[in-house]
């Protein structure tokens, strides 16, 4: 703490004890039978940029690494988590706690789409309602021996980003983005954002970023040049990953067994987080 400290961390960027204290002020408790290791969130600007691909996808790869490994669907007026796994069961719960769904390979899972009556139920609830549920879904589950788990943000950086960035220790987020959104402030607002709230940011991941010609294999830019590694430099961030919009993808989360894809597409980012 430095000599001068007012106590008030909003008026002062010093790195300190102070403002650790200060932090987990807001953090939920875990459920007591819980045991999480790591927490990565994953986010982006704004919404259909893939985001709910790649917190599955790299779930998937983590799970194939022998990872233990969870996913938490922040996303509760969009969950698309549970069907890109074909979880369409109610979850259970006991007096201890709620019991998080499993998927096929082993991922456990929550998300609203697992305790609402019917699937297309819209969720029409305020901000602090949605933001109380998140934290229920930290709080009153029972994440027994979890590696790793991805929370599945939702887009932008209104009032749930908020809540999960102050009330679940996470080790990071990465940054979901497409070419088209980057020519917009937007990545740069969700960077700044998670830069305000002192959350690590483990790096970028560009979606959609080119398609492979099924003749000659050439990659052609649909959304013109990419700016992704203009932007990544310019905030100090790694770029982890760049994609291609791939058939194989979207039929695979059509189908619901994004556990069957085959792709190497983000074997580079996966090994980079297995390093936090
Ligand atoms: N690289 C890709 N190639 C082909 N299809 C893709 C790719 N990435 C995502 N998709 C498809 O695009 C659609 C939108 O993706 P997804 O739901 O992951 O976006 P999102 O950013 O999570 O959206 P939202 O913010 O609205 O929840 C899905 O049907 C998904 O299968």
């Amino acid at each position: 703490m430095s000599q001068s400290c007012s106590s008030n961390c909003g008026s002062c960027d010093v790195d300190c004890d102070s403002r650790e204290a200060a932090k987990n002020d807001f953090l939920e408790p875990a459920n007591p039978n819980s045991n999480i290791k790591k927490v990565i969130g994953v986010v982006s600007g704004k919404g259909g940029v893939g985001k709910s691909f790649i917190t599955s996808y790299l779930s998937v790869l983590f799970n194939r690494k022998g990872y233990k490994t969870a996913i938490l669907d922040a996303d509760i007026t969009g969950p698309s988590i549970p069907k890109a796994f074909g979880l369409h069961e109610k979850v259970k719960a006991t007096e201890l706690g709620i019991l998080p769904a499993v998927t096929k390979t082993g991922i456990k899972v929550i998300s609203v789409n697992l305790i609402l009556d019917t699937e297309d139920t819209p969720v029409i609830w305020r901000g602090p309602v949605i933001a109380g549920t998140v934290k229920q879904f930290w709080s009153q589950v029972i994440w027994e021996d979890v590696d790793y788990m991805f929370v599945d943000m939702p887009p932008g950086t209104g009032d749930v980003p908020l809540t999960v960035y102050q009330s679940l220790p996470l080790d990071g987020i990465i940054i979901v983005t497409s070419p088209q959104e980057l020519v917009s402030m937007i990545v740069s607002k969700a960077i700044k954002m998670a830069s305000a709230m002192n959350i690590p940011i483990l790096g970028m991941v560009e979606n959609y970023s080119y398609i492979s010609c099924g003749n000659c294999g050439e990659k052609m830019s649909l959304f013109g040049e990419s700016h992704a590694k203009e932007i990544a430099d310019k905030f100090g961030i790694k770029l982890l990953a760049q994609l291609p919009m791939d058939q194989a993808i979207a039929k695979a989360i059509d189908s619901e067994k994004v556990e069957e894809l085959e792709g190497s597409w983000l074997d580079e980012a996966a090994a980079s987080l297995q390093k936090i």
